[in-house]
């Protein structure tokens, strides 16, 4: 089975493409001003032509409800929402109604004390993405490992929903972090990338190479434990 693999904070058609020709089976475009990777609202529309439908993902922190609506008709797949847990859940459910739970991927700021998943949040999607905590940001941190224990404990309780494994991936990790976590799929950003919302095409290319191997190798273990 092939690991999915979500590329994050595209700003430029070129990287879409490398990275789609590598088999990303998502392409995130972030649209959070403060991010050193936002695109423009204006600019989204031609940064779209180069990804096929299917695959555009939207991300954005804590939208609100008039925000999120003004980006439905751009064209995008599933919206991926970052935010922290005190936000009221109200804001949660009208994010859900908007999209629908089958396009609405959650991150929740979950800092590390925090010992539990929000089970709450299982209502108003099926998809969650389990990132690393860091108080000044809410993505693209960088910041690799601490989540795995987190994440691996999710998908077996939840096994119904669809996990995503983010957080300082990298071609430097991401064959322990798949062997750890079993991940179906992955979310990588600032670790194949030269500078904010560059990719470096050299490391998009290892990253892509070492997981395509590790999905070889479970192949393997799967046919051998049959025969
Ligand atoms: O990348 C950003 O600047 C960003 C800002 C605000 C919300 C989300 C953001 N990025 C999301 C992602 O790139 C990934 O989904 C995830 O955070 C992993 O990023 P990284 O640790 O850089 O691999």
């Amino acid at each position: 089975m092939a690991t999915q693999v979500k590329v994050c904070g595209i700003t430029q058609p070129g990287d879409a493409e490398l990275a789609l020709s590598l088999g990303a089976d998502f392409i995130g475009v972030i649209i959070y001003e403060k991010s050193p990777r936002a695109v423009e609202l204006e600019k989204v529309p031609e940064l779209l032509e180069s990804i096929p439908k299917g695959k555009r993902v939207l991300v954005d922190v804590a939208p609100s409800a008039q925000r999120l609506e003004s980006c439905l008709s751009l064209g995008f797949d599933a919206y991926q929402i970052h935010f922290d847990l005190d936000i009221p859940m109200a804001s949660i459910a009208t994010w859900s109604g908007l999209v629908g739970p089958d396009a609405l991927w959650v991150a929740p700021r979950l800092p590390d004390s925090e010992p539990d998943f929000p089970q709450v949040l299982m209502e108003f999607a099926e998809t969650i993405l389990v990132d690393a905590f860091d108080k000044n940001a809410y993505g693209g941190t960088g910041h690799a490992g601490a989540n795995w224990q987190r994440f691996l404990d999710c998908t077996l309780l939840y096994q119904h929903k669809r996990w995503i494994l983010a957080g300082g991936l990298s071609p430097d990790n991401i064959r322990e972090a798949l062997g750890f976590t079993q991940a179906e799929m992955v979310d990588v950003n600032s670790g194949v990338e030269q500078s904010p919302g560059v990719k470096d095409p050299d490391r998009l290319k290892e990253l892509f190479a070492i997981i395509r191997q590790h999905d070889r190798q479970q192949d393997d273990t799967r046919t051998q434990g049959d025969s």
